[in-house]
């Protein structure tokens, strides 16, 4: 088998050099091997630009133990701000019984430089958090569901169907005021509750963020348990329902696949990825799940693949290293160590 392989590979790399008779004899074979050969020569497209939506002071520091001064927050955002990204996560509207590292997310929004071509999302659980949202001066706001019932009612105390109620009147609501809404969907490749999800459930899940409004759904695999086969088979699902994009991939890096992960979705057409200086955060109702997969490895990656972020990686490299001596933390991001022993 070996030998009739090298040769096809020989033959297809020299055709011209093939007798007829030599091609009439393969003919049959090289029919059965063209798609075994159309793999081994056909390279994956991936995006030219891909944007990175830094989630690092929303996700990165809602988990920390000790709560985080507000002015560390500040200065945090702004350093990412000025390091290119386009897309900053900065807080969430939440409770502060539920989530008290997020109770001053008003001081927060209010206290940060606005770069004119920056976006500053951030989290709305419900109508009432939309309002406070609106008041501190918020331009884009994430909505935030689940492909697990037990998750759902663990992070924000109801059920997916009451969830998708509830996000409908939040859109509806931010739409009459001119805010963009993004969507995310937890737990796409597993839940720290109910073990594995069905990709059906992801995809309806994330079908109905993207029909009430939702102009991107962030899928989130938050306990890192998928790997390049599952996230492929759950993204091909959702790709039947909602476009390209308007997708992101929001992968943890829990179990170290992230990256690996992240490129079958660039494969796939997805250009925008949620990440994590430093690779910092957690899930607070997601127990055991680690951060988010690093920026500084992520834009390592892409840039090395000759892909466009906009990041400035020596700002990026700084910023990591401001927010780890803030939080007394050795970084999360294999690069950011690799090159701080240099
Ligand atoms: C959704 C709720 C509020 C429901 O919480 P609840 O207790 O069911 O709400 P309620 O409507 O019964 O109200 C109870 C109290 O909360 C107050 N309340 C009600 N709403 C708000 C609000 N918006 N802001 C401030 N306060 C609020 C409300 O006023 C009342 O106050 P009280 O009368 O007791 O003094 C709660 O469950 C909650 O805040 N959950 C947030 C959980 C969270 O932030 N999780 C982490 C983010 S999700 C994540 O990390 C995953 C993601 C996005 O990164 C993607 C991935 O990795 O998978």
């Amino acid at each position: 088998m070996s030998v009739v392989i090298s040769s096809i590979s020989f033959a297809l790399r020299d055709r011209k050099c093939l007798s007829f008779c030599y091609l009439k004899r393969l003919g049959p074979v090289l029919r059965n091997f063209s798609v075994l050969t159309e793999s081994v020569n056909s390279k994956p497209k991936f995006p030219k630009k891909v944007r990175i939506v830094e989630v690092g002071p929303r996700d990165g520091l809602q988990n920390e133990p000790d709560i985080v001064p507000t002015s560390v927050k500040i200065d945090f955002i702004n350093r990412l701000s000025s390091t290119g990204f386009r897309t900053i996560e900065a807080t969430s509207f939440v409770s502060p019984k539920w989530v008290p590292q997020m109770a001053d997310h008003t001081e927060v929004l209010k206290g940060i430089t606005k770069f004119p071509d920056v976006s500053y999302p951030v989290l709305v659980p419900n109508v009432k958090g939309l309002e406070a949202a609106i008041e501190a001066g918020a331009k884009e706001i994430a909505v935030f569901g689940a492909a697990s019932e037990t998750f759902s009612k663990k992070n924000i105390n109801c059920s997916m169907e009451e969830s998708e109620e509830r996000f409908r009147r939040v859109a509806q609501a931010a739409s009459l005021h001119g805010i963009q809404v993004r969507g995310y969907v937890s737990c796409v490749c597993g839940c720290p509750y109910e073990g594995p999800v069905n990709p059906q459930v992801v995809a309806k899940t994330a079908a109905s963020l993207y029909e009430i409004g939702c102009y991107e759904v962030s899928l989130g695999d938050t306990i890192g348990v998928g790997t390049p086969g599952s996230m492929r088979t759950m993204l091909e699902e959702v790709l039947k329902y909602v476009p390209a994009q308007n997708l992101a991939v929001h992968c943890h890096d829990t179990y170290g696949q992230a990256l690996a992960n992240i490129l079958i979705a660039l494969e796939l057409g997805i250009s925008v990825v949620d990440s994590s200086v430093s690779g910092l955060g957690g899930c607070p109702y997601a127990k055991g799940a680690s951060g988010n997969v690093a920026t500084e490895d992520l834009v390592y990656m892409l840039h090395g693949m000759g892909i466009e972020t906009g990041i400035n990686f020596d700002k990026l490299l700084e910023t990591g290293q401001f927010i780890c001596n803030a939080l007394n933390r050795p970084s999360g991001s294999k690069v950011s160590r690799a090159i701080s022993k240099l």
